[in-house]
Parts: C-alpha cells; structure tokens; sequence
C-alpha cells in the first residue's frame, strides 16, 4: 500500500521559515508561487530578462527578479520552466548562484531522472509533482480544495528533506487531498508513460480515428464531434468519480454491452505490447534522448508534429461549434474574472 500524507503529516512552519525562488511563471509556476504565498511563505519569482510574465506575476503582488538574483538569496529553488529548458537554465542561472545548502524542488524528475542536472552533493532535492494542469491546481486551492501531490526526497543532504518537501506541499494545497510518497524515477516513468500511452498520445488518436472514420462515412462533422470528442469530459468524469464500473452504471445498457463487445475489438492485445514498447523506450532512455535531441536542433520534428495535430479537421469543427455554446468557458476566462466560479 503506497504511503500517504495529509495536512497533519506536515508543519507548516518549515517551509514559512524560508525564502522560496520559484523559476518560471507558466502553468505551474503561477499556482505555485500564489499557492505559497497565499500560505504565508516568502516567495518571489525569478525570470529571464524581458519575459513576457513579469508584468502578470507583478500585478498578482508577486516580487519579479531575474534568475541568478532571486536563487542567489533563497533557500529553496522550485524550477518550474518546460523540462527542456530546465538543463540550460539551471547551468547558466542557477547553479552559479545557488546557496551551498539550498534546496532543488521539481515537479517532474525528468532532469534528475535522465542525468540532465545533476546537482551537488550539499544540496536536498525533492519534488512536489502535483497531479493535475497548473491552472487546476490553483483553482482547487482558491476554492479551499486542492489537487494530490506525489512527493520524493532523491538526495536528503539536510537529513530533514522530507520535512521540508511535507511542508512545500502542504502550503500548496496538495495535503487537504493527500500526497504519495513516490520516487523521481517512479514519477518520471509512469508521468511519461501515462501521458504518452494513455491520457494525451492514446486519447488524442483515438478521438481522431473515430472522428475520421464518423466523417469518412459521411456523417456530419459537428455530430461526429460530440460523439467522439465533446462526450469524452462528460464519461472521464463518471470514471474519475467512480471507476470505470460507475461510467458502465450511469450509461444505458446498450452502452454497457457495445463497451465489453466492440472495445476489445478497438483497442486489441496488440496495443498492450505497443505500450510495453513505450515503457522499454522510456525505461532505457530512448524518448529522452529523442525530445531533447529535437530540442537541441531547434525543435523540428515537435514543430512538425504540433502543426499536423493543429491543422486535423477535428480541430476546426472544434473551434467553430466551442464558439457557439456556453461550454466554452477556459481556465483563461477563470483567471481573468470573465467566467463565475
Ligand atoms: N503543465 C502542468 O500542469 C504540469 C507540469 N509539470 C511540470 O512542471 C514543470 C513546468 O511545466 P509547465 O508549468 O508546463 O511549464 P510552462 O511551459 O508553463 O513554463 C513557462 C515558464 O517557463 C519560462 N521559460 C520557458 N523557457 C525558458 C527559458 N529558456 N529560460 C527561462 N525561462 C523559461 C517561461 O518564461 P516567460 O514567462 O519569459 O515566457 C514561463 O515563465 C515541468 O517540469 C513539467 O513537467 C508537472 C505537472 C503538471
Ligand atoms: C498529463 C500531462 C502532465 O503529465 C500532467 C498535467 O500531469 C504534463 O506533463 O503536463
Ligand atoms: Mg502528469
Ligand atoms: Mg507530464
């Protein structure tokens, strides 16, 4: 059974008794940054010279320095900048400048995992990888609620890391849920596969093979949409609330009996080994090398890629008909107060 913590596992006081530098202000910085201080802790931002954040982290009363300067007085360095990023910025602005005895937080173990960074010995690293978008797991706090967390200690030099590491993720809400204790390489495994095999790889080429085959029948694009795409949130909502057997209770019975007969005809045993050969690519580091390789030369293949997915014609109908109806409404419409919460 994987160990749990909830809010009183942790003391807060730990982590309010330090300096906390969080790099980068995206998805997962901005929650982290106001999660903190709305928890009364010390927080300030760090980001690149003439980046487009600091006017939204500055008018949310958050402190703004360049990198070096907000590592350089801080004991705990959160790097919350996109993983490929992660190597350069911390060679160039963090290591440099980082206390002897500072703390490293992640929110993925992808850098750690895979050898990216390898910080020195003095230093706790630990991670505090919330298990859910940036923009939910702010929400959540705000609304007195919060997204679990899985948490690991790779380098305990303190001896007193996983107090700390405790405390960090209580301050960001993640305790009223629960946090699990995990590992960086358990996290950056699993993180990869789940995202690539099932929740965003899997889920996208299945809604765009049931959109074309709908389509290529000559059904009407719209209706192909709900019934391949639009539905989705509606049934993943049963599943998270209940399981799959609840989403089968909620559903007819004609549903129910389609799932068991036609779904083992989808998504055959052959898939299962494709997943396996996505494990083995992550386990041995293929994918990493691949990602970053890319990234190194300028992004060419990830580029190529994002463009086929945003040009599939499931993606038009989607943002003509999203125009039309009331569920539109986007973190975005949240953060800027146009939509009630
Ligand atoms: N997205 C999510 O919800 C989740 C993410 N994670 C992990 O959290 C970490 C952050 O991911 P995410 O929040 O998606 O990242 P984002 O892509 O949202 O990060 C954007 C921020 O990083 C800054 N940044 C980007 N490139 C650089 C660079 N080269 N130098 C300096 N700053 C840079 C941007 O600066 P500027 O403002 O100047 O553009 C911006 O402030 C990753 O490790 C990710 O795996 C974990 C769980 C979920
Ligand atoms: C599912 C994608 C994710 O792993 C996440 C939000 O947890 C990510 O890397 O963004
Ligand atoms: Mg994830
Ligand atoms: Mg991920």
């Amino acid at each position: 059974m994987a160990e749990m913590f909830y809010d009183d596992d942790a003391d807060l006081g730990v982590i309010q008794s330090k300096k906390v530098a969080i790099i980068g202000y995206g998805s997962q910085g901005h929650a982290h940054a106001l999660n903190l201080r709305d928890s009364g802790v010390e927080v300030v931002v760090g980001l690149r010279d003439g980046s487009a954040s600091r006017a939204k982290a500055e008018e949310q009363g958050l402190i703004v320095k360049e990198i070096g300067e907000a590592v350089a007085d801080a004991d705990v360095v959160m790097i919350l900048t996109p993983d490929q990023a992660q190597r350069g910025v911390y060679a160039e602005h963090i290591e440099p400048n980082l206390k002897p005895d500072a703390a490293l937080f992640f929110a993925h173990g992808f850098n750690i995992r895979y050898g990216y960074i390898t910080p020195g010995e003095g230093h706790d690293v630990c991670m505090v990888a919330p298990k859910g978008p940036g923009h939910t797991v702010r929400r959540q706090f705000e609304d007195g609620r919060g997204v679990p967390a899985i948490i690991a200690v790779e380098q305990d030099a303190s001896g007193s890391a996983w107090d700390l590491a405790l405390s960090y993720a209580k301050a960001m809400g993640a305790l009223r849920a629960g946090g699990i204790k995990t590992t960086f390489t358990e996290e950056t495994e699993t993180d990869l596969f789940g995202e690539q095999s099932v929740l965003c790889g899997g889920v996208s080429k299945l809604i765009q093979y049931g959109f074309e085959t709908l389509t290529e029948a000559g059904y009407q694009p719209e209706i192909a949409y709900f019934e391949v795409l639009h539905e989705l949130k509606l049934i993943v909502d049963l599943i998270n609330e209940g399981g799959i057997t609840k989403q089968r209770w909620s559903c007819s019975d004609t549903a129910e009996y389609g799932d068991y007969v036609s779904g083992p005809r989808i998504i055959t045993p052959e898939v299962k080994e494709n997943m396996k050969a996505v494990l083995a690519d992550i386990q041995d580091g293929t994918f990493a090398t691949r990602f970053i390789e890319d990234q190194d030369a300028g992004a060419p293949e990830f580029e190529a890629l994002r463009a086929e997915g945003q040009n599939h014609p499931v993606e038009k109908t989607g943002q003509e008909l999203r125009k039309l109806f009331a569920w539109k409404t986007t973190d975005a419409d949240y953060e800027d107060g146009s939509a009630a919460r």
